[in-house]
């Protein structure tokens, strides 16, 4: 099946992994994009278990769904981050928490990155999509003064890190799409340029387009799927409604999601600034056939609506390219 709609597992791991199904099912999605989160996908026991694999790929079919990819954002935010404190306690497993030395964290977690691509060679699936944390995002305001020997080592840090757990998605057929978000190594068009410099631009290291991160920094979506056709892995769906008014500002001023003086937040797909129609021309464009993903994280709109809701709007936008110009049948034949 090409362009299958799916639902990102992440916002739901609240809920076992049969209910999700249930829920998805329903709703007519055709699979799930699996988060390694709550009892949806646990990596150590996909790799130590011999019936943990196909047990969740016999709930999987229970629902009449598939899987063609899995996330695992919160351990890969993990990796290159600095510092890592208590917000990486709140997200991660504690297994790779540990004691909390921030070394001994980013190694666990590189070593779960690395497993994570086994996992999903196990399962069947071909992308892993997720963060890679960075050790310069806390520069982004570039005062106190940052030099460029800092910056050009917070690239370098992301290389030496990320080379061999791409090595082992390499060994196992697996890819990596990284979702370019603020927060991450590559957060715009320039820092995901920089990016896929300092790996050589190899093949495993490609991209999660979620258009939501782009629209609040002022970022052509359309554009990026344009500039980076060969980069696109996957798509994930979700929704911005900016409110700059000159005293909302896209910082978000320490308010707190949903404060009516936000400057944006994220909404449900399709009821945000996001041009869909042009977006899923460009990917028609791009020739991209992977999966649609959506993406429920709507501060004002529950998600049993939300999540239900976006299946229909994004069917609904994927049609396919015409197989001639509309005037091919007078172009001349000489
Ligand atoms: O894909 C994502 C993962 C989430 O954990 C994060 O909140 C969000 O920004 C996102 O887009």
């Amino acid at each position: 099946m090409t362009r299958p709609i799916t639902l990102f597992t992440g916002q739901w791991a609240d809920l076992p992994f049969e209910e999700v199904c249930r829920l998805a099912s329903e709703w007519g999605y055709d699979g799930l994009e699996i988060a390694c989160s709550g009892d949806h996908f646990e990596v150590d026991r996909a790799l130590a278990e011999d019936d943990y694999v196909q047990g969740r790929l016999d709930i999987l079919a229970r629902h009449g769904l598939k899987v063609w990819t899995i996330s695992n954002h919160l351990v890969g935010q993990a990796v290159c981050d600095d510092p890592i404190d208590h917000r990486h306690q709140n997200i991660l497993p504690a297994r790779i928490w540990g004691d909390g030395e921030p070394e001994g964290v980013r190694q666990r977690a590189a070593a779960e990155m690395a497993d994570t691509a086994r996992a999903a060679a196990k399962l069947g699936v071909d992308t892993v999509v997720g963060f890679t944390g960075s050790k310069i995002w806390k520069y982004v305001a570039m005062f106190p003064p940052v030099s460029q020997e800092v910056i050009d080592d917070g690239y370098q840090d992301f290389a030496d890190r990320w080379n061999p757990i791409l090595d082992v998605f390499d060994e196992v057929g697996v890819r990596f799409a990284h979702e370019v978000h603020p927060s991450e190594i590559a957060y715009d068009y320039w820092t995901t340029e920089r990016t896929l410099e300092a790996v050589g631009r190899r093949p495993a290291f490609g991209l999660n387009w979620d258009p939501s991160h782009f629209v609040w920094q002022d970022l052509d979506p359309v554009g990026f799927i344009l500039d980076f056709a060969d980069r696109i892995y996957h798509v994930d769906c979700k929704d911005t409604k900016k409110r700059f008014d000159g005293r909302n500002g896209r910082l978000g001023s320490h308010l707190a999601w949903a404060h009516a003086r936000r400057g944006w937040d994220f909404v449900s797909t399709g009821h945000g600034d996001v041009n869909w129609e042009e977006s899923f021309r460009a990917l028609n464009h791009i020739g991209y056939q992977g999966p649609i993903s959506v993406e429920w994280e709507d501060a004002g709109m529950d998600r049993l609506r939300g999540a239900a809701e976006a299946v229909g709007f994004i069917r609904g936008l994927l049609f396919d390219k015409p197989n001639a110009a509309f005037d091919a049948a007078f172009s001349s034949k000489s």
